[in-house]
């Protein structure tokens, strides 16, 4: 017997999936949820489906008006858009949802159904609670001021701490938590937000009465190394006894600061009922954390606790659903009371001048302005119609070389310094624009130029890597790149920090790694080179987008090399990846 809940019935949900902008499991979804809460209409089915979609493409909730927009991207390809003529009316589709027993109408009340239409937005009822609570919490700690400090304090703490080598947003960036209970330091890279971090935890370390205990974290388990590491960096320049508190700071995930338990009623061993002990708790790359994580994250604070949210929300957002840091930034001010503080720092402090002002127009999206400084012959930063009119070939071949032969003769400094030196990247994985021909193709000129490795044997000196899984064991998690150097017992993969070997392991306890003279730029995030040179692909890719691109040239340090058609940057800087979410409203 047929299955009438699971099987594919002829009809809208199978003319939507045939046309290739619905899987089969969102089709599965709102046929078998359909079928127990009694709608047999497949107009409001759709809506269920398309629902479902849209937390794929990392939305919170469906923008009726805009279903036929939504296209799910990935770091690799992006599935088809909802044929206009197959969605149903508008209002009429409203008229039909707002009456299901599938949807809850309006904000109030639990919702015991699997959805809930709020205006023109349609919500799987589990993000609306967790998009509530987070704009609950939010709402509620920007009303309630931390306990005052003594404004003598925070004068003498400004002056002894913010007097030197900080611009006018880092000051004001590192006063804002003394007197709010939730601050976000939003900025690209260079802008000093690890700099700017230290001296705001000094400058709380001198207003609070103390001992002040303080949780650093970010959402994974490299961007919490870093944070760390960075954070202890920054921190000679402070009087011995602050810099000797935030230098013992460990830095950890958020999810282990939370406490993961598997299987519990609470997810976690800290929430509301019991909140962590921390005076303030600092999060790093907020724009990677999620709805839900957030929304577990502010419930699991004290009320008296200070959060600061540091992160940059011009780059690409979480895979999961919401872009909570967007959203806050993104908010309008208040009808009544304060806002949630939002310090954006503006001055890059390391990347070249150029590549900092094309960044920013394309931070703000301005085709015009973007075209016109590449094109004044700005130094730093090019825009060539292919490779052959760069100087790819011989850039890649000149690092790949210095690579290979520092690797050969165990010159580990030299050889992690040329991993540094150069990346080339790719909006794509595979096809014309992907990493595999890219990669590939450095790989053959590299022969060409009698590299003279076995591009077959998968340990190589000089083999660039990149680790794709987390093993804390070896300290080395997804996102980290070495090279392979030889060593007097065998081959050790190198891993560096700032230009020096941190540690090594054996390639044979590696087994996640990819050969990377070609990554993606999701992947590049939260990594920087001295030079970057980018594939942009045709116009007609909807993985080129305004965040990829400001993402991409925000890698390189010195020199960027975009390759590709005028049309496609002034496409990229257009298309700004959007995510619906009704946070930014409810703030
Ligand atoms: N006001 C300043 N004066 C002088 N140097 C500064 C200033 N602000 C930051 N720097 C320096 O600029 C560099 C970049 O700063 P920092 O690492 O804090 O940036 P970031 O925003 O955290 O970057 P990323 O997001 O890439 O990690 C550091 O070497 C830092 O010491």
């Amino acid at each position: 017997m047929i299955d009438p809940a699971t099987s594919l019935r002829p009809g809208l949900l199978a003319d939507v999936h045939l046309a290739g902008a619905l899987s089969w499991a969102d089709v599965h979804v709102a046929q078998k949820l359909g079928h127990l809460f009694g709608e047999s209409d497949q107009r409001v089915q759709l809506g269920l489906a398309l629902a479902v979609r849209a937390l794929r493409a990392g939305s919170t909730c469906l923008e009726l008006s805009h279903a036929h927009e939504l296209s799910v991207v990935t770091e690799d390809e992006a599935d088809a858009l909802v044929p206009v003529e197959l969605l149903p009316p508008l209002e009429l589709w409203r008229e039909l949802l707002a009456a299901s027993p599938l949807v809850t109408l309006g904000p109030d009340g639990l919702g015991q159904r699997p959805l809930r239409l709020v205006g023109d937005l349609l919500y799987l009822e589990r993000y609306w609670q967790e998009e509530s609570v987070v704009a609950e919490q939010l709402r509620t700690r920007r009303a309630s001021a931390p306990a005052p400090v003594s404004a003598e304090l925070l004068d003498a703490a400004d002056r002894e701490l913010l007097s030197e080598r900080v611009d006018a947003d880092q000051r004001l960036a590192a006063l804002a938590p003394a007197l709010a209970s939730v601050t976000v330091v939003a900025g690209g890279p260079g802008t000093g937000k690890t700099h700017t971090l230290a001296r705001l935890l000094a400058v709380l370390l001198r207003v609070l009465p103390g001992p002040v205990s303080i949780a650093l974290a970010a959402p994974t388990g490299k961007a919490a190394m870093r944070m760390q590491e960075a954070l202890a960096g920054e921190t000679a320049d402070l009087p011995a006894d602050l810099g000797a508190e935030l230098g013992r700071l460990q830095a950890t995930t958020i999810h282990r600061l939370l406490g993961w338990v598997p299987g519990g009623r609470h997810r976690f061993a800290h929430h509301a009922g019991n909140p962590l002990p921390h005076d303030i708790v600092v999060i790093d790359e907020t724009s990677m954390v999620n709805v839900t994580l957030m929304a577990r994250l502010l419930e699991a604070l004290r009320p008296q606790a200070r959060l600061v949210l540091v992160g940059d929300p011009d780059q690409l957002a979480p895979v999961e659903a919401g872009a909570v840091l967007a959203d806050i930034v993104a908010a309008p001010v208040p009808d009544q009371g304060p806002a949630v503080p939002v310090v954006r720092l503006r001055r890059n402090h390391r990347s070249r001048a150029a590549i900092a002002t094309v960044a920013e127009a394309v931070r703000v999206g301005d085709p015009d302005q973007v075209v016109e400084l590449i094109e004044s012959g700005l130094d730093g930063i090019t825009l060539a119609g292919s490779a052959a009119q760069t100087g790819l070939r011989q850039t890649v071949t000149e690092s790949g070389l210095a690579m290979i032969d520092a690797a050969r003769a165990g010159r580990v400094a030299d050889a992690l310094a040329a991993v540094d030196q150069h990346r080339l990247l790719c909006a794509h994985r595979s096809g014309p624009f992907g990493v595999a021909l890219w990669s590939r193709q450095v790989e053959d000129w590299l022969l060409a130029a009698g590299a003279g490795f076995d591009p077959f044997d998968t340990w190589y000196p000089g083999r660039p890597v990149l680790v794709t899984q987390n093993n804390p064991e070896l300290g080395v998690f997804n996102g980290d790149t070495g090279v392979v150097v030889a060593a007097d017992d065998g081959l050790r993969v190198c891993f560096g920090r700032g230009g020096q070997l941190h540690h090594d392991v054996s390639p044979f306890l590696l087994d996640s790694v990819q050969t990377i003279h070609a990554m993606t730029v999701h992947k590049a995030q939260g990594s920087q080179f001295e030079q970057v040179s980018v594939i942009l692909p045709t116009p007609d890719s909807p993985l080129l987008t305004r965040q990829l691109l400001y993402t991409a040239i925000t890698r390189a340090k010195s020199g960027v090399t975009l390759i590709g058609s005028v049309e496609s940057l002034r496409h990229a800087v257009v298309n700004s990846a959007q995510r619906a979410s009704g946070l930014a409203g409810r703030l």
